[in-house]
C-alpha cells in the first residue's frame, strides 16, 4: 500500500501544546502504556486513541494498516510489545523476537504510510547494549560488542526498531524517535511468578511467603548483579518530554542513575512487604548481565530529571498490588 497524502503538519506546534490532536497509545493496558495514558489525561489531552490486544492484534499487518488508515492519528507512542523477565526471555526466544519484530514493523510502517502521523516514539530497553558495555552505558555503546545471551532475541528486535526509526528519518524525513528505558516498575506491572521482572516477582513471592509464615524464600541467581530501577511514572513523564522536545536520530537513554544489587533490592522488598523469612539464593537460575547502569546525561542535559525514589516507589507499588491484585483474587 502506498503512503496516503500527508495532512498539513505544523512543526511549530509542539506535542504538549496540541492537546486536541489524536494520540494513539499502543499497549495502553500495560505497565508503561497505562502510565503514559494517565499522564496524558492528567495533562488535559482530549483525543486519545486506544485498542486492547483483543480489539486489535498488532502482529496482524493488514488489521494494523486498516486501523491507521481509518483512525489517522497525529501522534503515536508504541508501548505495545512482548515483554518479560530473564526467565521468559530465555525460555521463549521465538515469541520475543517474532512478536516484537511484527508489532513494531507493522505499527511504524502503517503510521508512516497513513500520512497523518506527525511524530512517533518507539521504546527499546537497556538490554540493547552489549553484555560488557562501559558503565554507565552511553547511547554510543549500541552495536559495539556481543549482547547478553539471556535476552538477545528481544534485544535484536529492539535494535531493529531503533534502526527502523532512523531509516524512516533518513529516507522520508519522518519524525520517528526512540527512547531506551532502564528496568521499570510500578502499577499495572506483570506479577507472574516466573515470567515477570525481578521487582514484581519478589513483591508477589515475598507477600505470599509472609501470608504463609514461610521461614525461607527463594530468590534467583547470586544476588550480585546490579540493576538500575526507574518508576514508570517517571518514564511516562520522560516519554512526553521527548515527544515535545526531541527530534533526533539517535535513541535516548532514560534511567534513574541509581543502581542496587539484586541482594539489596531483595532486602528492600522484604522490608517494604514486612517479610521476616530468610532469603535463600538459587544459583542455578541465571544472573543475566552483571551490570547495566545507563548514562542518561543526554536526557538530563535537555532538562529532564526523574523524581520517584526507589523505596517510595516500591512502597506505592506494593500498596497497588495489595489493592488491585490481592484484594481482587
Ligand atoms: N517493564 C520493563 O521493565 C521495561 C519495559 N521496556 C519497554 O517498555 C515497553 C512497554 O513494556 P511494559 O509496559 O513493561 O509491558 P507490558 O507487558 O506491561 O505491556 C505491554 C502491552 O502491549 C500489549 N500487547 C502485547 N502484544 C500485543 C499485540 N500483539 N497486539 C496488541 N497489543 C499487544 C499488551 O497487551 P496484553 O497484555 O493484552 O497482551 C500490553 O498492554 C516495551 O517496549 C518494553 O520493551 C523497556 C525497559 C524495561
Ligand atoms: C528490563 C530487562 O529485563 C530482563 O533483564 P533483567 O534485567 O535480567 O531482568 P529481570 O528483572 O528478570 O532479572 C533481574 C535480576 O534479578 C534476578 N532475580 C532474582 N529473583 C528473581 C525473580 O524471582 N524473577 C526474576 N525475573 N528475576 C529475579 C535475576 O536472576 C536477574 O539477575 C530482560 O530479559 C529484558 O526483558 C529487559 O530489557
Amino acid at each position: 500500500m502506498e503512503k496516503s497524502g500527508n495532512e498539513s503538519q505544523s512543526p511549530e506546534t509542539n506535542f504538549l501544546s496540541g492537546k486536541s490532536l489524536k494520540v494513539f497509545v499502543a499497549g495502553h493496558r500495560g505497565l508503561v502504556g497505562s502510565a503514559v495514558l494517565r499522564r496524558l489525561i492528567s495533562l488535559g489531552f482530549k483525543n486519545l486513541l486506544t485498542r486492547s490486544h483483543s480489539e486489535l492484534d498488532l502482529t496482524r499487518q493488514s488489521e494494523v494498516e486498516s486501523f491507521f488508515f481509518e483512525e489517522r492519528p497525529r501522534y503515536v507512542i508504541i508501548c505495545a510489545a512482548k515483554v518479560g523477565g530473564i526467565y521468559a526471555n530465555s525460555t521463549f526466544p521465538v515469541d520475543f523476537i517474532t512478536a516484537n519484530l511484527q508489532i513494531q514493523t507493522n505499527v511504524i510502517d502503517a503510521a508512516y504510510r497513513c500520512g497523518s502521523v506527525i511524530k512517533l516514539l518507539f521504546l527499546g530497553s537497556s538490554c540493547i547494549y552489549p553484555k560488557f558495555a562501559p558503565q554507565p552505558i552511553p547511547e554510543s555503546a549500541l552495536l559495539s560488542a556481543p549482547l547478553e545471551p539471556t535476552n538477545e532475541w528481544y534485544a535484536i528486535a529492539k535494535i531493529a526498531g531503533i534502526k527502523m526509526c532512523q531509516a524512516y528519518r533518513i529516507q522520508y524525513s519522518w519524525d520517528a524517535i526512540s527512547a531506551m528505558p532502564t528496568n521499570l516498575y510500578g502499577p499495572n506491572d506483570n506479577f507472574h511468578p516466573e515470567n515477570s521482572h525481578v521487582l514484581p516477582a519478589l513483591i508477589r513471592r515475598f507477600h505470599e511467603a509472609k501470608a504463609k509464615g514461610a521461614e525461607k524464600v527463594v530468590v534467583w541467581g547470586t544476588g550480585s548483579p546490579l540493576r538500575e530501577f526507574l518508576h514508570v511514572d517517571d518514564l511516562a513523564d520522560a516519554i512526553l518530554f521527548l515527544m515535545d522536545r526531541y527530534s533526533g536520530a539517535e535513541h535516548v537513554n532514560v534511567g534513574s542513575g541509581k543502581e542496587v544489587t539484586i541482594k539489596e533490592l531483595a532486602e528492600l522488598v522484604a522490608e517494604v512487604v514486612g517479610l521476616k523469612g530468610e532469603l535463600v539464593w538459587d544459583s542455578t537460575k541465571p544472573d543475566g548481565t552483571p551490570r547495566k547502569l545507563m548514562d542518561s546525561s543526554k536526557l538530563a542535559t535537555m532538562g529532564w530529571a526523574p523524581r520517584v525514589p526507589l523505596k517510595e516507589g516500591l512502597a506505592e507499588t506494593y500498596r497497588w498490588y495489595l489493592e488491585n491484585v490481592v484484594n481482587k483474587q
